[in-house]
Formats: C-alpha cells, structure tokens, sequence
C-alpha cells in the first residue's frame, strides 16, 4: 500500500522526483526471452517528453532510458529489469517563491499535511515527470502484449470536442500534429486555442479516449480485480486525471435495456458494443475503448490567492516551465497504463485454465 507500486504478476515500481538527479523504475515479473526493442521504448518516451512541441512545457528532457539490469543480449532474462532517466533540466530557482506556498489544486498542501515536510522543488514527487517511468515500463508491456493494439488520442481540449465516430477515425493521422488529434481540422482549433489560452496565462483541461483492439476474450479476474476496475484504477492514477467511463460509460444511464444489449453474432461477438469490450470484468473479445477526463493544469501564469504554510492569505503567481494543457503529452501516458494493465491480466489468464 505504499503507492509506489502498479500490478500484480507484471510489477512496476518507480522512484524519483522532478527536480532530483533522476527518476526510474523497475519492472518485476516480465517473463524471460522477450525480445525487446530499444528503439521503439524511445520512441514512446519521445511522444511524452517535456519540450516536444510550442504547445507544452518548454522544459528540455531527453527522456533517455537507460537499462541497468533484466536484459541480456536484445531479450529479458526474468529478473528485474532496473532502468533510469536522468533529469537533465531542472531549474529550482523557479520554485523559490513557493517554498512555503500552496499553488491551489496542485498537491503541495497535501503532501505537507501527510508528511510534514516537502520537495517544494517542480512539484517534486507530485510532478508528472514520474509518468515517464510508466512510459518506460508500459513500452515493455506493450511488447508483451504483442498483438493487441493500444490507441489513445486526443477527443476534446477544453469546448472543443471530436465530433466523428470512432468508425470514422484515421488514426494514422493521430501523429501528424501536435495535439495528437486524429481529426485535422479539430486538431488545428485546440492548437489556436491552447496557445490563446498559454498566451493569457492560463490553461485548460481534456479529453482522452482510447481504444484496444485485438484483444482476447478472457482477459480479467470477476470480483474485485474487474478489468474495467483496474483500468478505471490505472487511469486514475495519472496526475490530473478527474473522471473515467468505459464503453457507453453515463450515456448508458439514460438508455433502455433494449437499446443498450449488445445482442450476438453467430462467433460470439456483438452487433453492438455497449459494454465497450468488458461484461463481468472479463474482456469479450470485441474492442475496449475508454475515456480519461483531465482537469486543467493548477500553476497558472496569473496571479491567484493562495494561503502559505502558516494560513496567511498570500497572492502568488507561477514560474517555471508549465504545460497550458496536459491531453497531448497524456496520449502516451494512457496507452501505457492500459498496456500494464492488459500485461498483468495477460499473465494471470495463464494460471485460470489447464
Ligand atoms: C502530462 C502531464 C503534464 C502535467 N504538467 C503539469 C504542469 O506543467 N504544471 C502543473 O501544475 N501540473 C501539471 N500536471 C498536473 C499535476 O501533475 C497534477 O495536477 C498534480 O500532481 C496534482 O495532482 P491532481 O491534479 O491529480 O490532484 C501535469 C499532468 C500530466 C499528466
Ligand atoms: C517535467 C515534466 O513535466 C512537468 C510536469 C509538472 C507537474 O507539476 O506535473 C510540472 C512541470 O515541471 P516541474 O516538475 O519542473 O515543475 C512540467 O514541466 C515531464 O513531464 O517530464
């Protein structure tokens, strides 16, 4: 219960704060003989670093990772693979300022209240720089997972929302801009409107929707460790994220039953997909799709009243280097929670049947 820690049988536990030397983690209980394909991890990490476009935090990270242990000669030995990411450029000094300074709606009151004490430095252990070990290790699972596909992409940036159906989407075109919107002419809307809004100082929330396809039926323990539980949990545990549905999601509430079955074909899958790929926890084999609601981010470039350590009402405004919206550098994030989670149902699905 230490809150360092993410799975079962696919274990991830990372360690490191923002403005530290570096970040990292280790993966316990990847199966031994994966292939493992340096260049593709990178490239995930790449679709999450810090300074990869106008429309995020201009904090420059390389993001490299660097494998300590777990991997022999291209291929996992079934020990834990340790790996490291250096924090290359921290700027405390921005930090100064709120040393004993609550931003509001960021977690430094909190983590005063729970420890007593804090690394007011970037947000510290707080800060979403931590997410690059989960890109790291869910880069991992994902080649696990082999063929089943994870798709995240951007559905709405504050007002702005996708307006197709899933079945209209190109996915291909998800990496051709910023935003990581698959529709270009949405895309271009939340660019403009992410930079008016960084322009002003402030920032917005969004909308991630994932889909998973591809995937086998099966997949999910029944009671307590449902997969759309775990999922739910694993989304959950991204900074910033406030809300989380699956397949018809609140939509469903306001449906009659028979709008909402998914009634079967011959080979077992469904006309329909309501239940967004999961009944009874267990995956059916038709496609997962989700969608991750994200608050806008806390530190704003305006000034805002704020209390300090010792409930004195202060004015502060932020300094340092701030996403204006946190969904473009999210995708990746998203993608690699699901692969944890697929990768430990996927290993514990062996042990259900002879
Ligand atoms: C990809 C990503 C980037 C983020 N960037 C920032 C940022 O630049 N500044 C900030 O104040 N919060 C940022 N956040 C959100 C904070 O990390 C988060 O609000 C903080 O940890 C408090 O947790 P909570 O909002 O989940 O309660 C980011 C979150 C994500 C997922
Ligand atoms: C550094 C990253 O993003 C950071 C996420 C973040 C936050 O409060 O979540 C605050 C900003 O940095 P700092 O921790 O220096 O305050 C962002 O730049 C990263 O994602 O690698």
């Amino acid at each position: 219960m230490a809150g360092n820690s993410f799975g079962t049988l696919f274990k991830l536990t990372t360690f490191g704060e923002s403005h530290g030397e570096a970040i990292g983690g280790i993966i316990d209980g990847c199966p031994a003989g994966l292939e493992i394909d340096a260049e593709m991890i990178q490239l995930e990490m790449d679709r999450r670093k810090p300074g990869q476009s106008a429309i995020v935090t201009q904090r420059k990270e390389p993001d490299t990772v660097k494998f300590l242990s777990g991997i022999f000669e291209g291929k996992t030995t079934g020990t834990p693979i340790g790996f490291l990411i250096e924090n290359a450029n921290q700027k405390s000094k921005d930090y100064s300022h709120i040393k004993d300074v609550y931003r509001p709606s960021h977690a430094d009151y909190t983590y005063d209240q729970k420890y007593g004490n804090r690394d007011y430095r970037g947000g510290g252990r707080s800060s979403a720089r931590e997410t690059a070990c989960r890109v790291a290790a869910g880069a991992v699972a994902k080649q696990l997972l082999k063929d089943i596909k994870i798709t995240a992409y951007t559905a709405a940036v504050g007002e702005i929302e996708l307006q197709k159906s899933l079945k209209e989407l190109d996915f291909s075109e998800i990496e051709k801009n910023p935003v990581r919107c698959p529709d270009p002419a949405k895309a271009e809307e939340m660019e403009t409107y992410i930079k008016k809004i960084r322009s002003e100082g402030d920032t917005v929330g969004g909308v991630v929707e994932c889909v998973i396809t591809n995937v086998p039926p099966g997949l999910g323990e029944p009671v307590f460790d449902k997969l759309h539980a775990r999922l739910g949990q694993a989304m959950l545990s991204i900074n910033a994220v406030k809300g989380f549905e699956y397949g018809s999601g609140f939509d469903g509430s306001r449906m009659k039953g028979s709008e909402h079955n998914d009634l079967f074909n011959e080979d077992g899958s469904t006309r329909t997909n309501f239940s967004g790929g999961v009944q009874g926890g267990i995956s059916n084999g038709m496609d997962i799709y989700f969608r991750v609601a994200f608050k806008p981010v806390a530190t704003l470039m305006q000034k805002q009243e704020t209390i300090d350590s010792e409930g004195n009402k202060v004015e502060m405004q932020g300094k340092g280097r701030h996403d204006p919206c946190v969904v473009p550098r999210a995708i990746p994030i998203v993608e690699a929670m699901a692969a944890l989670v697929l990768a430990d149902f996927y290993l514990l699905d062996k042990t259900s049947k002879i």
